[in-house]
């Protein structure tokens, strides 16, 4: 567990970057800091690894107070992911994540077999490892800073706006993975970002700052949108607060799914024309949806090149905002509902999918 004691930060300017600060960062969990620019964010984190000295106050790791800690063992402990991911620019990939293992004591071998094991949980296939930074695109960048800060193994991570370099697309692959990753090593994980919906989709705790530096309200996700404690903070968590509430409501148990016709690849768009309602026809391999194909196409047999797979699939377990993900993201107004499994279960339109109006009619 991190903790802040009644932390004050003032520069020398007499600027109050962070003000009697206060909360816990619970062990195995991400604690998210939001709020406006420039309300100590960052300067909060870099207080955690003494990259700044609090003025007042005091931090502590599992109940030992920063301060007591020689600064070299106390970054060892802890990993520090920074926006653009400051990687060493004369240092191929593999060598970048070796680097961190080598300075915790590992040998050159250890060092190198942690690296390749780092870069494929995260996603790094082996013909990035040899490559420079600069050869890599920017989440791909991300994905190595992430790995190089896992190589000491430490029991604490700092994350400083470490996906907001990054196109949206990317920035929500890399979350996922992110929270792949994190289920299996559970590290204490304290991440600074701007992107509310960044807080609220991988916060387990957010701490919302009000400018000042001081702390409005710490709380987990559903209790933030649920219950702000005032203006400011249900302001800041923004007017489209009920979209985001959606994130924590389950779907309805007793959910009417209409039997989508299907398709499967190779057969022919005569066959799928007879099938399909409407332009778009569903494409399954053994029960699991693929994608939708447009039938109008002129084109004799169903591919995979030919098959939109920009949809989402919601499982039948997920959230409504998932429910209406999937509805918003396929072509004909159709979400497709799977199981645990990605076996195909049935579709449900807009009205079905938030239970206020018809059933899909056939035809
Ligand atoms: N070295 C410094 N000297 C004086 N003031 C500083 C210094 N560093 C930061 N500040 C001020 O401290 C306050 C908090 O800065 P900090 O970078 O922690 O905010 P932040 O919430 O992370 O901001 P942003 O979201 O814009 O990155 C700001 O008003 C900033 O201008």
């Amino acid at each position: 567990m991190i903790s802040f004691d009644n932390v004050t930060k003032f520069y020398a300017d007499g600027t109050v970057a962070v003000d009697r600060l206060s909360f816990e960062a619970p062990t195995s969990k991400i604690t998210i800091l939001v709020g406006p620019s420039g309300c100590g964010k960052t300067t909060s984190l870099r207080m955690i690894n003494r990259l700044i000295e609090p003025s007042s106050g005091a931090i502590t790791l599992n109940g030992q107070s920063t301060l007591d800690m020689d600064v070299v063992q106390l970054r060892r402990k802890i990993g520090y992911v920074i926006q653009n991911a400051g990687l060493f620019p004369h240092k191929t990939v593999q060598d970048n994540v070796a680097v961190t293992a080598r300075l915790n004591g590992a040998t050159r071998r250890a060092a190198r077999t942690k690296a390749l094991d780092l870069l494929a949980r995260v996603g790094l296939s082996p013909e990035m490892h040899q490559r420079y930074p600069w050869q890599l695109s920017g989440g791909q960048q991300q994905r190595v800073g992430v790995a190089r800060a896992l190589a000491s193994d430490p029991e604490f991570m700092l994350m400083d706006e470490p996906f907001s370099a990054v196109d949206p697309v990317v920035r929500e692959q890399l979350q996922d993975e992110f929270l792949r990753l994190q289920s299996d090593i559970g590290k204490t994980i304290i991440m600074v970002t701007h992107d509310i919906d960044e807080a609220m989709k991988l916060g387990d705790r957010v701490a919302v700052f009000r400018p000042g530096g001081r702390l409005a309200q710490i709380d987990s996700p559903a209790m933030l949108l649920n219950h702000p404690k005032d203006p400011f903070v249900a302001d800041f968590i923004g007017r489209d607060r009920g979209y985001r509430k959606l994130a924590f409501s389950a779907i309805q148990p007793g959910l009417s799914l209409f039997s989508e016709p299907c398709a499967s690849l190779g057969m022919t768009v005569a066959e799928a024309r007879e099938r399909a309602i409407g332009q778009w026809i569903l494409v399954t391999e053994n029960n699991q949806p693929l994608g939708w194909f447009d039938v109008t196409q002129p084109k004799d047999q169903i591919l995979a090149d030919g098959i939109n797979l920009s949809s989402t699939f919601a499982p039948l377990t997920g959230s409504l905002r998932q429910l209406m993900d999937a509805v918003l993201s396929s072509p004909c107004g159709r979400g497709i509902v799977v199981d645990d499994r990605r076996q195909l279960l049935g579709s449900v339109n807009v009205e079905q999918a938030f239970g206020t109006g018809q059933p899909i009619k056939a035809g």
